[in-house]
C-alpha cells in the first residue's frame, strides 16, 4: 500500500507541535498506526516521543556551539546537513513501511518560502513513494489584526506555491478565539474575500498605506488559492474534519480495501 504523511509547517508558535500531538491521539483512537517524526533540530519537549528524530542526527545546540552559528543560520545548516545525509532518513523510515507519519517541522518560515530545503525534503519523500500532504498552521489570533492576517495568508500561499504538494491550511487555537467571537463572525477569515477585508486593514493603518493594502488584497484575490480549515482541539468533530480533509487530499484510505489477504499469500505490495 502507498505511504502517507503530513508535513506540518507554519510560523514559530503557531501550534504545530500541539497539532501533531492532537493528530497522534486522534489516529491512535481511530486505530491508525501512526508515528511522529521530528524534523526540528531545536525541539525540546514532545507530548509523544518521536519515533524518528533529527536530533539523533544533528542538534542546533551542537551546531551553534561547535561552528559558532546563530540560531537561524544554525537551523539552515542543520536542515542542509539533513539533505546531505538523507540516507539516514531513508533508513529510519524503512522501519515504518506501512504506517502513517506526521512530520513536525521547525517554525522558521524561510525554510518553506525562500530556501528550497523543505521542497527538497518533500520531493525526496515523494521519490520514496510517499503521498505528502502539506499542512500549514496559522494561529487564529492573527484574525484580530487584518494586516497580520494578510501576511499569514501570503506566507501560506508562498509555502503552497513553493512546495507544489497537496496542501491544506489549518487555523489553529480556535478554542481561544471562540471565547471572543462566534464561528459566523470568523467565517470571513476561513475563505477570505480580501477585497472586503481591506476595509479592516485600512481602518488599522494610515492613509498612505491604503493603496498598498488594496494592492495586497488584490494579489491575494488573484491567486485565490488559500482557504483555512478551523481547528478546535477541544472538539473531536473539528479534529475529525481536518483529518478527513487531509485524507481526501492524499487519497488515504482509498487503497486500504484491497488489503485483504490474497490467495497466493502475498500481502498485495508490489515490492
Ligand atoms: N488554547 C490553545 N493553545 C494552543 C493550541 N495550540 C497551541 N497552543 C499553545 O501555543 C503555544 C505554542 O504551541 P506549539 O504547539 O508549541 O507551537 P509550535 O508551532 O510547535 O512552536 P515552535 O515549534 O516553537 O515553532 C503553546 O503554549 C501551546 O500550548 C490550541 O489549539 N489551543
Ligand atoms: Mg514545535
Amino acid at each position: 500500500m502507498g505511504r502517507h504523511c503530513q508535513m506540518v509547517m507554519g510560523p514559530a508558535g503557531s501550534g504545530k507541535s500541539t497539532y501533531c500531538a492532537t493528530m497522534m491521539t486522534h489516529c491512535q483512537n481511530t486505530g491508525r498506526a501512526v508515528h511522529l517524526v521530528n524534523l526540528d533540530p531545536a525541539a525540546e519537549h514532545f507530548e509523544y516521543p518521536p519515533s524518528i528524530d533529527i536530533r539523533e542526527l544533528i542538534t542546533l545546540e551542537d551546531v551553534m556551539e561547535e561552528l559558532d552559528y546563530g540560531p537561524n543560520g544554525g537551523l539552515i545548516y542543520c536542515m542542509e546537513f539533513l539533505l546531505n545525509n538523507i540516507d539516514w532518513l531513508e533508513e529510519e523510515l524503512g522501519d515504518f513501511e506501512d504506517d502513517y507519519l506526521i512530520f513536525d517541522c521547525p517554525g522558521q518560515i524561510e525554510l518553506y518560502t525562500h530556501f528550497p530545503i523543505m521542497r527538497r525534503v518533500c520531493e525526496t519523500l515523494q521519490r520514496w513513494n510517499f503521498m505528502v500532504c502539506g499542512v500549514y498552521i496559522l494561529d487564529s489570533q492573527f484574525v484580530q489584526d487584518t494586516a497580520k492576517y494578510f501576511s499569514g495568508v501570503m506566507t501560506a500561499t508562498s509555502a503552497m506555491i513553493n512546495l507544489e504538494i497537496p496542501h491544506i491550511n489549518v487555523m489553529s487555537k480556535m478554542d481561544i478565539v471562540l471565547k471572543r467571537a462566534t464561528m459566523e463572525e470568523l467565517e470571513q477569515y476561513f475563505d477570505p474575500d480580501p477585497l472586503l477585508l481591506v476595509e479592516d486593514a485600512n481602518s488599522a493603518t494610515r492613509p498612505k498605506f491604503y493603496n498598498l493594502n488594496r494592492a495586497i488584497a488584490r494579489l491575494i484575490d488573484d491567486f485565490s488559492v488559500v482557504s483555512f480549515i478551523p481547528l478546535d482541539i477541544t472538539n473531536e468533530d473539528s479534529i475529525d474534519y481536518v483529518m478527513s480533509s487531509i485524507d481526501t487530499a492524499i487519497q488515504y484510505g482509498e487503497d486500504l480495501e484491497p488489503k485483504e489477504p490474497r490467495e497466493d499469500g502475498g500481502d498485495g505490495d508490489d515490492e
